[in-house]
């Protein structure tokens, strides 16, 4: 019986519907996505996962001291910046904790001492580990408060040893006051700087700090989902906004006449050039701006889109961007949200200027978690 964690008791608030049985959860956020949205229309029955365990391919894990000045790590008490020792966790792929696991026995025998937020003593304050599904291969960024990483190659060494899937060590340094995990500047320490993986066919270059979805599984069925909605036959020309490594535009491309991407962080756009490149596909191409920016410049300039697919982070997308899409006026938009709420703000947008929502389905990419992703096809009334 997985349904409980000794996480949880410790104030760990990663899992807030653990206790729920998981066609309780899906009935649940059903009911969740039809209050939010079902006044634009019918909503699909959600798409659950058959073992809802293990499924993430990306951790976060915070140093802390532990009694004897022993080296811990593991994430912070909900609402707090207390860390909770975790060594195992329900949802993440046992790579992950077993990359976690040698990070820490490596940086303790390098001596490196964990950050101490209040005093700003110490160096190393999280790991960030990326697991590929498709290849095995594991990206560990190690994040400090300071440049200088003494005694990094015998780190990387002993790190390998422990861990020979380990393929490439990045460390990224955050000197900032600030709750992000990753700072801006980063240092090659082995490796490539990314790893592989594959989602609906195509291969994806990962870098530390770039957008990917975390459970590849139900990833694949919603980008399924996003592109059979789109109804693409080969002659359609498609934006795919807010595209992060090129994900969607990539697992469209085969289907289009020509695909644009546009991003705004740039080592995501860099990665969508590459995995674009790498899978041998030319009729895509990606824009390091921001998406409203963008889109307003094609509609002035009166291109064509006939296709736009639109995924935005959880603070959706902006009232000038939906008018843009009003003055391009593709045949269909496939809007793609982590954010019912704010989805439903530009669902009203859109079908108060003659848009209509013809197809709703709901996606569970985090059991365990209040959280669901949702495909809605646009047309135009
Ligand atoms: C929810 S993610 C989706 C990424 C991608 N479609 C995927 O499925 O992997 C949202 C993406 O929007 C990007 N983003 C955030 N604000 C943006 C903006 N103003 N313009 C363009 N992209 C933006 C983020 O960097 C992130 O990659």
């Amino acid at each position: 019986m997985k349904n409980t964690c000794s996480c949880r008791k410790k104030g760990c608030g990663g899992c807030p519907l653990l206790a729920l049985p998981y066609p309780e959860q899906l009935a649940k956020k059903q009911k969740d996505v039809e209050n939010l949205l079902g006044k634009f229309g019918p909503v699909q029955p959600i798409l659950g996962m058959e073992d809802p365990w293990h499924y993430r391919n990306k951790a976060v894990s915070t140093f802390c001291a532990g009694p004897g000045r022993s080296l811990q790590s593991g994430i912070y008490a909900q609402g707090t910046h207390r860390v909770i020792p975790v060594e195992e966790c329900l949802l993440h792929n046992p790579a992950l904790d077993e990359a976690i696991a040698a990070v820490r026995t490596a940086a303790a025998a390098c001596r490196y001492e964990p950050f101490n937020e209040d005093r700003r003593t110490g160096l190393i304050r999280h790991v960030l580990v990326r697991h590929s599904r498709a290849t095995g291969q594991i990206l560990v960024c190690l994040v400090t408060a300071q440049t200088a990483l003494p005694g990094s190659k015998a780190f990387v060494t002993k790190l390998r040893q422990l861990c020979p899937s380990v393929s490439t060590v990045v460390q990224n340094i955050n000197p900032r006051h600030s709750s992000a995990v990753l700072g801006s500047a980063e240092k090659l320490l082995y490796g490539k700087g990314y790893i592989e993986d594959t989602l609906c066919g195509v291969k994806f270059r990962l870098s530390a700090a770039s957008f990917y979805q975390v459970n590849p599984v139900q990833t694949e069925r919603l980008y399924q989902t996003a592109i059979e909605a789109a109804g693409l036959d080969g002659s359609q020309s498609v934006l795919d906004a807010y595209c992060g490594v090129g994900t969607i535009g990539l697992a469209s491309a085969a289907k289009a006449k020509s695909v644009l991407g546009v991003e705004l962080n740039r080592s995501a756009v860099n990665c969508a050039i590459q995995n674009a490149k790498a899978n041998g596909i030319t009729n895509a191409r990606f824009l390091c701006a921001d998406a409203t920016s963008a889109i307003q410049r094609m509609a002035q300039q009166g291109e064509r889109m006939d296709v736009v697919f639109l995924d935005p982070p959880r603070a959706g997308s902006t009232p000038e961007f939906l008018q843009a899409v009003c003055q391009l006026a593709p045949e269909r938009v496939v809007y793609i949200s982590c954010n019912s709420e704010t989805q439903r703000r530009d669902l009203e947008y859109l079908t108060a200027r003659g848009w209509k929502a013809s197809f709703i389905q709901p996606v569970d990419l985090f059991p365990h978690t209040e959280h669901v992703e949702t495909v809605v096809l646009l047309t135009r009334s």
